[in-house]
């Protein structure tokens, strides 16, 4: 399977086919055929577009694309560098190209050291391309939910969002009337009170993950990933947990995500700098008909997928599910068959792999923080006592695990720069022009360590959550009741944020009554100590690099306890 999944921010298609933002091309390939090949190069697709059956390619074709491409970019060049000196400011840049060569890869390192030189709004000019980079709360609430209107669209990826998904993959839709659908049902499907439908679910779940976890420690990550992917298949199709090996269709799943992530890296397809393209007929457009015909097939799954849904609907076994709630209300959503059903698939793709990512900083964090563990520990044990399971029923006396799961938000955000957006009109801020078309980029990992609402940000410290008697303190304004910004803002703010905090609580509450997390020990008997910082960017999410850690059992009933849950 390939190891390249869909980051949530790493969104961001750039004319000039240069790296961008968001964008890691360190990834691996996958069996997706776009874009390592030589159909996907620009030349490659140029001979593509033009090549009809045998018949070579025309040159004079070529040239006449060619041509039209350095007018393009001439233009955006033009038109950038009159607006540009209205923009916020920005670090000096190349002639033409701007900023492009001074991205690293992991950028928020660098955006969090502009912000320190150009404030907390500055622009880029990434050849032509403007962007602007969100770095403070406040303005991130001035913009994305004061001004919702300019900044709630996403950035055009024609390949992914209108060919592989049908324009339908609410992530990637356009800021309109599809868009408004897609969410309101999403929304009624996990907000707070559905997703309190889907707790006893959840328990079982988390005291699945836990019986994994002891019966095989050291394939932690594994049982993290697959746990994950077992809550949001349960709440999305009211499936059967997963098994320890998982089900060849979350590869399938996966793999579509995997897809997305690839058809939006820069230089993938030609189609995004000439969006005209996308009207050639399928004959002359290999990717175009390989595009579709993916969509058409990911199409048959998730159909497939409602059709089981409805099947047991209409026998009385479905348990509660988000794709109950759409066949349910299906007049009320007016989606159409097909948008139902990609909206569920797609939503399971959103969800699985960045609430397993969130697991495993949780897993760093007590590796590297044994008296966050012990503090934790000692709360569960008050509270729960050492004959049961924790349940959702104790989540008001644990304060202190949701200040954990607060906290590997704000510490380690697995989407460090968020979702990009797209202004849909000109617009004007603290004197500054921001045009339309712009990117907009919202640095979370400078929002979640603003020295002044998180005085020691570098630590991991679930107290600054809570007040001297333990109790949660009142969540900081802008942060949507969070106390971080690792959601996002405004309308598209994530709409799985309650069921993964779900998740996340009762996981980590089962896991740390059940187990101690340590550190392993070297050939000598020296603890090894993972790295705070490392961490790998796959795509959609950005999570520690692999460590190992030791799992033990806090007492001889409790495996024979979790196995009971489990039932
Ligand atoms: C650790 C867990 C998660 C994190 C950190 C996370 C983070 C995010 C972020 C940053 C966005 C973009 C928000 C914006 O543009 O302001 C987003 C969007 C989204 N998330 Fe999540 N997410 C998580 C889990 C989930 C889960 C469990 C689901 C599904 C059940 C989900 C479904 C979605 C969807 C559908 C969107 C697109 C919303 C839209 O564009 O309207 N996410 N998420």
């Amino acid at each position: 399977m390939a190891n390249h999944t869909l980051h949530h921010l790493a969104f961001l298609p750039h004319p000039s086919g240069l790296q961008v933002p968001g964008f890691s091309l360190s990834s691996s390939s996958s069996d997706f055929p776009f874009v390592p090949t030589e159909s996907s190069s620009i030349m490659g697709q140029l001979s593509s577009i033009i090549t009809v059956g045998e018949h070579s390619p025309t040159w004079w074709a070529i040239g006449v694309l060619i041509v039209s491409l350095a007018v393009k970019i001439t233009i955006t060049l033009i038109n950038g560098y009159r607006t540009r000196r209205l923009m916020p400011p920005s670090p000096p840049g190349l002639p033409l190209l701007g900023n492009v060569f001074q991205l690293p890869q992991f950028q928020w390192h660098r955006f969090t050291e502009w912000k320190a030189q150009y404030g907390d709004l500055f622009s880029l000019n990434l050849a032509g391309q403007p962007v602007i980079v969100v770095n403070s709360i406040d303005v991130a609430t001035d913009l994305f939910d004061k001004r919702s209107t300019i900044y709630s669209d996403r950035p055009p990826f024609i390949m992914a969002s209108e060919i592989l998904t049908g324009g339908i993959f609410i992530a990637f839709s356009k800021y309109g009337e599809l868009w408004r659908k897609l969410r309101r049902a999403a929304h009624e499907g996990f907000n707070v009170r559905a997703c309190e439908d889907y707790q006893p679910l959840q328990e079982k779940e988390s005291a699945r993950l836990v019986n994994h976890m002891l019966e095989e420690p050291d394939n932690w990550d594994d049982h993290l990933k697959r746990s994950a992917a077992s809550t949001v298949l349960c709440a999305t199709y009211g499936w059967l947990p997963l098994g320890k090996e998982g089900d060849p269709l979350v590869e399938t799943i996966n793999n579509l995500m995997h897809r997305l992530v690839q058809a939006c890296l820069p230089g993938a397809f030609l189609v995004e700098i000439f969006p005209s393209m996308k009207h050639l007929p399928t004959w002359m457009a290999k990717w175009k008909r390989d595009g579709l015909e993916y969509h058409r097939k990911d199409s048959i799954m998730f159909e497939g997928f409602m059709n089981d849904a409805k099947d047991k609907k209409e026998k009385g076994t479905l348990e509660p599910c988000f794709a109950g709630t759409l066949i349910e209300d299906e007049k009320k959503y007016a989606l159409t068959k097909k948008e139902a059903a990609w909206l569920a698939g797609t939503v399971f793709g959103a969800g699985a792999e960045t609430t397993a990512a969130a697991l495993s900083v949780f897993m760093l964090s007590m590796t590297l923080y044994p008296e966050v563990m012990k503090k934790a520990q000692a709360q569960i044990d008050a509270v729960v006592g050492r004959d049961r399971m924790p349940t959702f029923a104790d989540r008001e006396e644990l304060p202190y695990i949701t200040a954990i799961v607060k906290e590997l938000h704000r510490w380690r955000p697995v989407g460090p720069l968020g979702l990009p957006r797209r202004t849909m009109k000109d617009d004007w801020y603290n004197g500054y022009f921001i045009p339309a078309g712009t990117l907009v980029i919202a640095n979370c990992w400078a929002m979640n360590r603003d020295p002044k609402l998180f005085p020691d940000f570098e630590e991991f410290r679930p107290e600054r959550y809570l007040d001297a008697s333990g109790k949660l303190l009142e969540p900081i304004a802008g942060t949507h009741l969070q106390g971080h910004v690792t959601y996002g803002f405004g309308r598209r703010i994530c709409v799985g944020m309650n069921l993964a905090n779900q998740a996340l609580f009762i996981d980590i509450a089962s896991m740390l009554w059940a187990t101690s997390i340590e550190r392993a020990l070297d050939s000598d008997g020296r603890p090894v100590i993972p790295s705070r910082t490392d961490c790998l960017d796959e795509g959609l999410v950005v999570r520690p690099v692999p460590f190992q850690c030791v799992i033990k059992p806090r007492g001889a009933n409790v495996p024979s306890l979790v196995q009971s849950t489990m039932q």
